[in-house]
């Protein structure tokens, strides 16, 4: 039996996460993979109850509380859902995960990157992926599959100013120039198979099982 190994998924709205994590995890499953496919925030009961007060428009969260909400979310997630799994040698398909507390949090507001991994520390025993696909994708095409999906208004952080997300973005690429021995960029331009094929192929050769 193999090692679990723990995959997160990440990126600005709409790139694609959700239906690429899906996609992965299936076809993991596919291999007889004991696959656990989850998201933050989210992803126990908890940490979803976090993820409302989070993302409704009615609270003014500020950076800092915003932060230790992410952080308290991420704590329940992993002692309850995700290092038991991997405790159990699954393979685990996490759609975002503690990057986005860094590019949002500390990229898009100003706090500190250190501050976001002391709180990853104090909550969560500093666990990170073993690895990351970072998709970008052009934005136009993005602006347009969110018009379609959110037709009914973003979210409170979706919701927040073009330049806020071109940080969030900057802090991605950054994260990820930083570590490239855990990230991988992902081209998510195109049909949704492409995508895949192409995040296939990259943990194929991120795990050292040739091209
Ligand atoms: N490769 C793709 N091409 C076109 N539309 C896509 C593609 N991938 C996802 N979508 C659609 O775009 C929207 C956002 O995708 P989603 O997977 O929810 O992104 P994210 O989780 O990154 O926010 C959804 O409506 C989804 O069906
Ligand atoms: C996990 C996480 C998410 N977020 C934000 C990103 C999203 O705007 C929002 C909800 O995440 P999500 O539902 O994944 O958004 P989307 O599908 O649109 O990409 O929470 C943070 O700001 N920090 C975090 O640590």
């Amino acid at each position: 039996m193999s090692m679990g190994r723990f995959i997160s998924l990440e990126g600005g709205e709409g790139v694609g996460k959700s239906t690429q994590a899906q996609m992965l995890a299936e076809t993991l499953r596919g291999r007889g993979l004991d696959v656990l496919l989850t998201r933050e925030p989210g992803g126990t009961p908890g940490a979803e109850a976090i993820r409302a007060l989070l993302l409704d428009t009615q609270f003014d969260w500020d950076a800092s509380a915003e932060a230790l909400l992410f952080a308290a979310a991420r704590s329940d997630h992993v002692a309850n859902t995700i290092a038991p799994a991997l405790d159990r040698g699954e393979w685990v398909v996490c759609d975002r995960f503690i990057d986005s507390s860094r590019a949002y949090q500390a990229g898009g507001d100003d706090l500190s990157d250190d501050a976001i991994l002391s709180l990853h520390t104090i909550g969560s025993m500093a666990l990170m992926p073993d690895v990351t696909f970072l998709l970008h994708a052009d934005g136009d095409d993005i602006a347009a599959r969110l018009a379609q999906r959110d037709s009914d208004g973003s979210d409170r952080i979706g919701g927040k100013p073009a330049d806020y997300h071109a940080r969030v973005a900057q802090r991605f690429r950054d994260l990820a120039g930083s570590d490239p021995e855990r990230f991988v960029l992902i081209d998510a331009n195109g049909p949704p198979d492409a995508v895949h094929e192409r995040i296939v192929r990259a943990l194929a050769s991120m795990l050292g099982e040739g091209g």
